[in-house]
Order: structure tokens, then C-alpha cells, then sequence
């Protein structure tokens, strides 16, 4: 059995009537990733949100949403809360606003921990240094006396993912985490969430709208288009054998970014060896 079972997922506004998400099914595995792609606009941040009954209230949700066996969507509103404190966490896109600016880095994982969990402060306190610590981040606790202003958004990703490990839920969705972070950063926070996955064995929706990145993490992707899934399947298979023109055109697209930057790489060895 999944971990996680979608079925007929669709999300409507009803102020307008327009389909945000339109009958999309997908399955997530136990301590696997899933890579979810497409445009901006295409409906992924949506789709991640109305699993766990974040979407604003004129956002109508549709559809059979099954975690460990059990409805997600039929859940009442304390156990929702409950299952998204501990079991299902979300990682969002800006690491920055996270966080609350007037209060250390230790102060909130520590208190983030004590409220979820029921740790007392001391247990929590060395959770969070040992994630940290896991997390390869040079001088956990000088970092926990550190403001989120005086971190790096790489750095803040990581205090996010760290959280997350500590906390050890069944599922991590993390919204384009990658996206306000240079080239470097993103490289080492997708490294992040492979250790968190090799660590703790977490299942881990990945969105994002590079697939570059998805390549690197997930083993099944879904593709959405104008909030319809238009292909799912094992990443290669998605990726070297896409079915759907609209998967073509991102693969396509991608490789036409890279491909400059790979032969400039290329001349500049070739030259200098
Ligand atoms: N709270 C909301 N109320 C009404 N419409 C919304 C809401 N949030 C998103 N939408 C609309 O739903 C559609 C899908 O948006 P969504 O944010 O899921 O796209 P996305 O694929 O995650 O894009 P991005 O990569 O830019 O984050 C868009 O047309 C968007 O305008």
C-alpha cells in the first residue's frame, strides 16, 4: 500500500468556478521522492497544499486523498493540524519568511520542537543541535544564537530541512525550496534532502519547476500543465522516454539552457588541460 494515494484530486474556486487542479491521481511510496513539474502557474503548489487542507477557504477540494490508509480530506480540523505538525511537514519556498526575525534560530527550533513533539527544553535543545549537526552545518550552536538576517537563505534551508529531520515526519513536501537560492546553495540544499532521505527515510514530494534538480532527487514524477496531470511515471522513464509533447518541450527547454553552459565547461577543460 502507498503511503500516500491521490485520486481524482481537484481544487475549484468557487468564486468564479475556475479548476485550479483538475482529477489528478498519483501514489507516493514510503521512503521514496516525487518530483512534481510544471510551469509556473500550472497548479503544483496548489496540488501539495490541498492535501493537507492549506488552501484558502474559497478553494473547494475535491476528490479521495488517503494517508497511510486513512482520508486526508474527510480528516477533522484538529486532527489535520495534528497530522501536519509531526507526520506531514511542508517546507516553503522562502526559507526567509519562516521564520520569525525576532527570535534566535535556537529559540524557534526549540520551541517548534517542544510544541510538536512535547519534548522538554533540554531534549529539544539537543534534537535541534544534533540535526543541525546532521545537517553539516559548521557550528550548530553558534548558529542557534544567530538571528534568521544574519543567515545565509542556503543557510536557512538547511535550518528548515534540519527541523524537519529532527521532527522525523513520513513526509516532507517541499515547495520549490531551491528557488531564491544562487546556483551553490541550490546544490547543496538538494544535497540536504538526499541526507535527509538516507537518514530518516522521510517520503518527499519535491516541486519544482526545474527539472535539473528533480532529476537529482525523485524517482517518480508528475508532470502538470494548466493544472492537469500530463504524465507520470519512474523518472527515466519521464525524463529519457517522455510521452506527453508538454514533457518533451520541458525536457527540451532544459536541455537548450544547459546545453551552452555544458560546452563552454567543455572548451574551458579542454583548453586549460
Ligand atoms: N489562493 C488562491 N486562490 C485562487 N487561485 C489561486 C490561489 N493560489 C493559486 N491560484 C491559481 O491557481 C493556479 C495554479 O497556481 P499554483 O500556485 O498552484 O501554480 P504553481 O505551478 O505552483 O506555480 P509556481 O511554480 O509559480 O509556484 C494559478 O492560476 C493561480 O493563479
Amino acid at each position: 500500500m502507498s503511503l500516500l494515494n491521490v485520486r481524482g484530486l481537484t481544487v475549484r474556486d468557487l468564486r468564479n468556478g475556475e479548476v485550479l487542479v483538475n482529477n489528478v491521481d498519483f501514489a507516493l511510496q514510503a521512503n521514496t521522492c516525487l518530483g512534481i513539474v510544471g510551469e509556473s502557474g500550472s497548479g503544483k503548489s496548489v496540488t501539495c497544499k490541498a492535501l493537507i487542507g492549506l488552501t484558502n477557504p474559497w478553494l473547494e477540494t475535491t476528490g479521495d486523498v488517503r494517508f497511510a490508509g486513512s482520508s486526508l480530506l474527510a480528516a477533522p480540523a484538529e486532527k489535520l493540524r495534528q497530522i501536519r505538525a509531526k507526520r506531514i511537514c511542508m517546507i516553503l519556498q522562502d526559507a526567509m519568511t519562516a521564520f520569525d526575525p525576532l527570535y534566535t534560530m535556537g529559540d524557534q527550533l526549540i520551541e517548534t520542537l517542544r510544541e510538536t513533539l512535547s519534548w522538554d527544553r533540554r531534549q529539544a535543545q539537543s534534537a535541534a543541535l544534533e540535526a543541525l549537526e546532521k545537517m553539516c552545518i559548521r557550528d550548530p550552536a553558534g548558529v542557534m544564537q544567530k538571528y534568521p538576517h544574519q543567515l545565509s537563505g542556503g543557510m536557512l534551508q538547511r535550518c528548515m530541512i534540519a527541523l524537519a529531520l529532527a521532527v522525523r515526519p513520513d513526509i516532507v513536501i517541499a515547495d520549490e525550496p531551491t528557488t531564491a537560492l544562487d546556483s551553490i546553495n541550490q546544490r547543496e540544499v538538494v544535497d540536504e534532502f538526499r541526507r535527509l532521505q538516507a537518514v530518516t527515510g522521510t517520503a518527499i514530494i519535491f516541486v519544482s519547476h526545474d527539472l535539473g534538480v528533480v532529476e537529482k532527487l525523485a524517482q517518480q514524477v508528475l508532470v502538470m500543465q494548466n493544472g492537469e496531470r500530463v504524465e507520470y511515471g519512474a523518472a527515466a522513464q519521464v525524463f529519457y522516454n517522455p510521452q506527453h509533447e508538454y514533457t518533451r518541450y520541458l525536457v527540451d527547454t532544459r536541455i537548450a539552457l544547459t546545453k551552452p553552459f555544458r560546452d563552454a565547461m567543455i572548451r574551458r577543460c579542454k583548453i586549460s588541460c
